[in-house]
């Protein structure tokens, strides 16, 4: 679990350095905010119910965080994103790592938030374990000074 954790979070840094380097912001500046970050491990089980059209497995949120990395179980689909205001099933492909964009990555429409909830199955049981990656309890959040730009300004 130590392990897993510890790679879960590699990747996460990863991917923040890379994102920001899209922004055209210096990595370097932000990574101490993720440095000794929160990480929150959540292994959720959805079992089958037979009313699965009459109940929700997760209601629709976005994640308060920097990025979620959601791996599945199994390969029964569940999690759904909302996207011109439509329900999009997120298909689940073995081995690979899902990713959620969090509230504090949002960045001025180049990086949404992602609005998602999870349903559950008739038939089939459902286990997705998501590794919530957040900064440091110090940090201070809020938009990134080189990003803010004048009304007009390109
Ligand atoms: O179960 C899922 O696929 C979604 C889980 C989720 O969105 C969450 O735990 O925040
Ligand atoms: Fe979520």
């Amino acid at each position: 679990m130590d392990e897993y954790s510890l790679q879960m979070h590699e990747v996460c840094m990863t991917l923040f350095k890379l994102m920001w380097a899209n922004l055209g912001v210096d990595p370097e500046k932000l990574c101490s905010i993720y440095q000794d970050g929160t990480q929150g491990i959540r292994m959720n089980y959805y079992p089958p119910c037979q009313q699965a059209d009459k109940v929700i497995g997760q209601t629709s949120h976005s994640d308060a965080i920097g990025l979620t990395l959601l791996v599945q179980v199994n390969d029964v689909q569940g999690l759904q994103i909302k996207k011109t205001n439509t329900w999009v099933p997120i298909k689940p492909i073995p081995g690979e790592i899902i990713i959620n964009i969090g509230d504090i990555m949002e960045s001025n429409g180049e990086y949404r938030s992602i609005e998602h909830r999870a349903v559950v199955d008739f038939h089939k049981e459902r286990l997705p374990i998501t590794a919530f990656h957040g900064t440091n309890f110090t940090a201070k959040v809020g938009p990134v000074a080189d990003l803010v730009k004048e009304i007009g300004e390109q």
